[in-house]
């Protein structure tokens, strides 16, 4: 088996960029909470480092969460809207505040893997991908994978969410329901160099009085006009103005969560500085949980078992509820730990069953990515891409400084310029792996730089227009192979397994796609010529073996996992947990992460995350009010 080398060339282009360093803006944050955390009383809400100046403070809640992820957070968040309800987040990861990479956008590029800010993870060996471990990032830190993600903002389409809905039979996850929650969370705000952007989204189907600031990048780039002239011109690739209003069909401007040219994640908007101060609001880095204990021995699983960075062992129990939410990996794999999942498998790994579930850690769906580049005659030296950023530590340092001094820049905005969604036309799918007509079969991931989650090369200047199968029909899986909670837990995305090849049509379909696009006349002059990845140049005229070849070498996440604690009707003996998020056969536990999801959405993940917890923390509510 050979590792994946993407992960082997970011570890030397992380050495390119140095150390986090904070920004003026961070370093009154980080005074703020450091100030909250210092002024205890009673009840003084804080971040904490340590449990003892935890429960120098407070030792009893009502409800603790398991990851101050993208979920979690606004489930911490909403639940402390009621001041009668004490909350206590316990994350493992350390604090977003002043670390360069979570803060800067375009440096979530070296974010992840293989630094502080990832759980560096790795799959085992995909049997399709030449038996390539893929490296698979998850944010550790505050804010979860909100932190370390890459900033696109997509909710899906109408259909993906139908579907949800259809299949566990709520009818509160239908799209119509869920737009109230999609503008609940949405912030719309202008981009930091206040540019009008009427004319790269439709305003009115978003939120602007919500928790999480959305905008677009707040410079032009030298592709913008190529792009959109392509748009008018093919029309195999029209031009949509807003992929979230339902249709998603289409090329439009990549929507971002940043405001004013700083990344807007869980941790700076649902726990950030309007929130943090709340008295019933309590937070615990470095806290990792190792499994949740049944409390009364009776089926109630409601403590929590933990452990700080020394290895000291500790254990809180809510006085109401746990809310899980330590994502697609993690939170399947406490479940197992703690005794619920598959019970002959657990009893094998001498781990004492509490609750068979053999759903938990199955039907884990993920997106598969493909790194498509292409050198290009960048006219506007050095920022006309975003190469030149990681190329040369002048231009890098000139970047960084100017988005320090007013969040503007290359630095301050997400590396994606354009997203598409389209689909196979030809129809020749049994089982359509997409949610409906209108719903993408792939994605363009549209890059005015170098995108391969590697180094750039030395010299030139490149433009992406990577692919991602958007609805996969393959499935694979979270699992454990031992009983200690610390072992990683073994990821197998399943990457086009299929058994129908569902997943090499559409790849062989989505890349044929972007040579199309790039291939035509706006682009003319500008793209010179495909640029290789692991040694394989593909052509436009590329046969179906070459194309597989290129995919079996190449292919990797684009890190949107879903699935592992999947969501099933209260009447199914199928499933994970009810639609009300509790965990199937127990009390007093509930899952609130992507896990829950039955099918993966043609979008980026992390509005799916939000959404969930945003409906979550209603039924927490009302379950307990
Ligand atoms: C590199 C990367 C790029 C991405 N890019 C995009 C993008 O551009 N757009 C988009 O929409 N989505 C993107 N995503 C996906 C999206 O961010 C995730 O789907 C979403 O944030 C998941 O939310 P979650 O709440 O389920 O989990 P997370 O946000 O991952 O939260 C889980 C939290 O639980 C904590 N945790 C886990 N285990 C434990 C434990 N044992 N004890 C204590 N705490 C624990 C973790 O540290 C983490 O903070 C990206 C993800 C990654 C990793």
């Amino acid at each position: 088996m050979t590792r994946s080398r993407t992960c082997a060339g970011l570890g030397a282009w992380l050495h390119y960029i140095r150390p986090p360093r904070l920004r003026l803006g961070a370093a009154m944050r980080l005074f703020t909470s450091a100030f909250f955390a210092l002024s205890v009383g009673t009840a003084s809400a804080a971040v904490y480092d340590t449990v003892a100046a935890l429960e120098a403070v407070a030792t009893s809640f009502d409800f603790i969460i398991i990851g101050g992820g993208t979920a979690g957070s606004a489930v911490a968040n909403r639940l402390t809207e009621e001041k009668s309800f004490s909350v206590l987040v316990l994350e493992a990861g350390g604090t977003n505040i002043g670390q360069l990479y979570v803060e800067a956008p375009l440096l979530c590029l070296v974010a992840t893997p293989d630094t502080i800010y990832d759980w560096n993870y790795t799959t085992v060996g995909q049997t399709q991908l030449n038996n390539r471990e893929l490296s698979y990032p998850r944010g550790h830190v505050l804010g979860g994978s909100s932190s370390v993600n890459y900033m696109g903002w997509t909710r899906g389409s109408s259909e993906d969410w139908d579907r949800f809905a259809a299949t566990v039979g709520d009818n509160g996850w239908q799209w119509d329901n869920l737009v109230p929650y999609f503008k609940k969370i949405e912030d719309l705000t202008p981009p930091v160099d206040g540019h009008d952007m009427s004319g790269q989204l439709n305003a009115s189907v978003h939120g602007t009085a919500g928790i999480n600031s959305i905008s677009v990048a707040g410079f032009a780039t030298e592709i913008d006009p190529l792009i959109l002239s392509t748009t008018q011109t093919v029309a195999e690739f029209p031009f949509n103005l807003d992929m979230n209003s339902g249709y998603q069909l289409g090329i439009g401007w990549a929507q971002q969560s940043i405001l004013k040219g700083d990344r807007s994640s869980a941790a700076t908007s649902y726990l950030g500085s309007t929130y943090i101060s709340r008295p019933n609001l309590n937070v615990l880095l470095n806290a990792r949980v190792t499994r949740i204990l049944p409390t009364k021995g009776n089926g109630h699983f409601t403590t929590v078992q933990f452990q700080d960075p020394s290895g000291k062992v500790y254990t809180f129990t809510a006085k109401t509820e746990v809310i899980l939410s330590a994502g697609t990996v993690n939170t399947p794999s406490i479940l197992m730990h703690s005794g619920i999942g598959d019970a002959a498998k657990l009893t094998a790994l001498g781990i004492e069953p509490h609750v068979d579930l053999p759903d938990v850690g199955q039907h884990l769906a993920d997106h598969p990515f493909l790194p498509l580049s292409w050198v290009v005659s960048s006219e506007n030296q050095p920022y006309g891409t975003t190469d030149p950023i990681f190329q040369n530590a002048t231009f890098r340092n000139i970047a960084i400084g100017e988005w320090e001094q007013s969040g503007a820049g290359r630095i301050g905005a997400s590396p994606i310029a354009f997203l598409g969604w389209l689909r196979d036309k030809t129809d020749k799918f049994k089982v359509d792996p997409a949610a409906g007509p209108n719903t993408a079969h792939f994605e363009f991931f549209i890059t005015n730089g170098y995108l391969n989650f590697a180094a750039p090369p030395a010299n030139g200047s490149y433009m992406d227009v990577a692919v991602v199968i958007a609805s996969p029909a393959s499935r694979g899986s979270v699992t454990i192979n031992s009983n200690n909670p610390l072992d990683a837990p073994l990821i197998d995305p399943g990457f086009f397994t299929d058994s129908a090849g569902v997943d090499w049509d559409l790849v062989r379909a989505a890349v044929r796609a972007s040579y199309t696009f790039v291939g035509s006349p706006p682009f003319a002059g500008y793209v010179i010529q495909p640029f290789a990845s692991n040694g394989i140049t593909l052509y436009a005229n590329a046969t179906d073996a070459e194309i597989d070849a290129y995919v079996k070498a190449n292919a990797a996440t684009i890190f949107h996992p879903v699935g592992t604690a999947v969501m099933a009707s209260e009447h199914s003996s199928k499933g994970v947990v009810n639609t009300d998020f509790t965990v199937k056969g127990v009390s007093g536990l509930r899952v609130v992460d992507v896990s829950v999801m039955p099918y993966i959405p043609a979008a980026h993940t992390q509005a799916s995350a939000y959404v969930i917890g945003e409906r979550a923390s209603d039924m927490i509510k009302a379950a307990h009010l």
